[in-house]
């Protein structure tokens, strides 16, 4: 040692001294890095304990009952990355206890999930009062303040009352030349030429449902949009529903303002050409004006806009008519709420018939039974004759059992919510799962498989309505249950008719990953080779 420090010491007095400095260096610095990770540890660990006591002594103690099972994750971000990463299906299995009710924080807010039929029902007891429907800021813009979706209490009961009357079979009849003619013609332009083309079947069906909102809500057709801007815009307004609500030149939300805003001008556009006319119905809207009994020219106008903005809630409880903010908002809200929901159910059709060619085959075999299947008319469909066909309705029911449009719906509490087992307080959102409820419930047995069978057996809607009444869900539930349900019924109809018998296709990739966009349809659109039926 001494002849190391010797040599060391006398040879290389400054090595020493360098040795020395670095090594105390090092070692400070590796106490700091110690010393920072595990301050930042400790932090970590004090504030996502802090977050979770936090929520948890969100208990209303006025309940005895306690708090869902679950956890609130990470501080801020709560469990989203967690779902960001696992998906949604396994999300919900990794975490859904026996009774399917559990708490956890997502897109910034505490939430309660349930996936259960018994609580399902319970909890849609309690509306309206107990909870609310909850939109994202920027859909409630895009829908109207006005709209149906988001007004509350008795102003929503009696306007979806008044609304209902555009919905009504005698004015799905209606409806159906423009439904049929529509749908043709995109079908038909599939499969032109004698080669096979090849193409995206979710955009397709989206292409093809933009039209048929347009002309069946607004009739809007493609004459009276001809440079196509009406159509553009309405894509942009759909394409956007989720977005951050800030007017800024530039960003995606002021694109969306001044997007809604043309659709907006041909709704009134619409409305002041409907009072000039004596026309047949030939869209809701026109259905709707003349249900105000009363033109449009005896309807508040633009001017008186803004005050009745405010006080609209008032005006249609007071006299059940609907002011033309409130016509326009809901006619927004129509088109935009049957657009996603529908494209995702008639791409749905094209990838079930497309995967489980018996199906299809026997389908057919049903078309040719009422002489459907080579009639080469294009005005052969009757309302009646739609409802007749059993295995076309077994096949709608299935596609939406085993991939619905709508895989949950949101709800926020107004005030404490007890149900069996466990309370929810006040301002939480509740989320009610769809998708995974058709996955778990005992009311379908090979719940995995696209079984069209099922649905011909009677007892099966008897046993849902009697025993498992949360059990079926593709439109939702209680008061705020699909307000377009029976014309997405018949629209799925007349596209499972005419794709089967006006065109022959090919899965490209039959079993694509499915994602919820936000509505549920395949990763990759869907790719589809298709040529005409020989
Ligand atoms: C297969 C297609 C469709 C599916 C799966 C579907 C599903 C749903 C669901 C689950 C709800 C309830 C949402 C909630 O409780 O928060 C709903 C509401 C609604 N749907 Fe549909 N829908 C479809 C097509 C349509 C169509 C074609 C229209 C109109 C043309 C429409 C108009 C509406 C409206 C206005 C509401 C709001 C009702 C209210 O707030 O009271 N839907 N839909």
């Amino acid at each position: 040692m001494e002849a190391f420090f010797e040599s060391s010491l006398i040879q290389h007095p400054l090595q020493l001294l360098t040795w020395g400095s670095n090594a105390v260096t090092e070692a400070s610095l590796l106490t700091s890095v110690l010393a920072t990770l595990a301050c930042g540890l400790f932090t970590v660990f004090l504030s996502t304990f802090l977050w979770r006591w936090h929520f948890e002594n969100c208990r209303d103690p006025s309940s005895s009952l306690p708090l869902p099972p679950g956890s609130f994750g990470w501080p801020v971000v709560g469990e989203t990355l967690h779902y960001l990463r696992e998906g949604m299906t396994d999300f919900v299995s990794n975490r859904r206890p026996k009774d399917g009710v559990f708490k956890t924080h997502l897109l910034g807010s505490p939430m309660v999930r349930v996936d259960s039929d018994q609580k399902i029902s319970q909890l849609a007891s309690k509306e309206p009062h107990g909870l609310a429907s909850s939109l994202p800021q920027s859909t409630r813009f895009i829908f109207g303040e006005n709209g149906v979706s988001v007004v509350s209490g008795k102003d929503h009961a009696s306007m979806k009352k008044n609304l209902r009357q555009a919905f009504a079979p005698v004015r799905l009849r209606d409806y159906l030349p423009i439904v049929q003619d529509c749908i043709r013609r995109h079908v038909t332009s599939w499969a032109q030429g004698a080669d096979e083309n090849k193409m995206l079947g979710f955009k397709a069906c989206q292409r093809l449902v933009c039209d048929l909102i347009l002309e069946t809500v607004v009739g809007c057709t493609r004459d009276q949009d001809p440079d196509g801007k009406v159509r553009e815009a309405f894509v942009i307004c759909n394409d956007n529903m989720f977005c951050v609500p800030l007017a800024i030149p530039g960003t995606t939300f002021y694109k969306v303002k001044q997007a809604r805003q043309v659709v907006v001008d041909f709704a009134k556009a619409r409305i002041e050409a409907a009072s000039s006319s004596d026309k047949d119905y030939v869209s809701v809207l026109d259905v709707l004006l003349t249900h105000q009994g009363k033109s449009a020219e005896a309807l508040p106008k633009d001017g008186a806009e803004e005050n009745l903005r405010e006080d609209s809630d008032e005006k249609s409880s007071e006299n059940g008519r609907l002011s033309e903010i409130q016509l326009i908002d809901n006619a927004v809200t129509i088109m935009l709420a049957g657009t996603d929901t529908v494209t995702s159910a008639l791409c749905s059709i094209l990838k079930l018939l497309g995967k489980y060619p018996e199906k299809l085959a026997a389908f057919r075999k049903e078309l040719e039974s009422q002489d459907l299947l080579d009639s080469g008319r294009d005005d052969d469909l009757s309302f009646e004759l739609i409802q007749s066909m059993t295995y076309l309705q077994a096949v709608n029911k299935e596609v939406l059992r085993l991939l619905p449009p709508v895989a949950g719906m949101f709800r926020s509490t107004k005030k404490t919510v007890e149900i069996e087992g466990c309370q929810i307080p006040a301002n939480w959102r509740v989320l009610y799962g769809v998708s995974s409820m058709h996955m778990v419930t005992e009311a379908f047995t090979d719940r995995e498989n696209f079984v069209p069978e099922r649905w011909l057996d009677p007892n099966l809607e008897k046993q849902l309505k009697n025993e498992y009444p949360c059990s079926y869900l593709p439109f939702g539930i209680g008061s705020r249950m699909c307000l377009g349900r029976e014309l997405a019924q018949l629209e799925m109809s007349v596209f499972a008719i005419e794709v089967a018998r006006l065109i022959d296709w090919t899965l490209l990739n039959p079993d694509a990953r499915r994602v919820l966009r936000p509505i549920e349809k395949p990763f990759d659109d869907l790719p589809v080779a298709v040529r005409r039926r020989k």
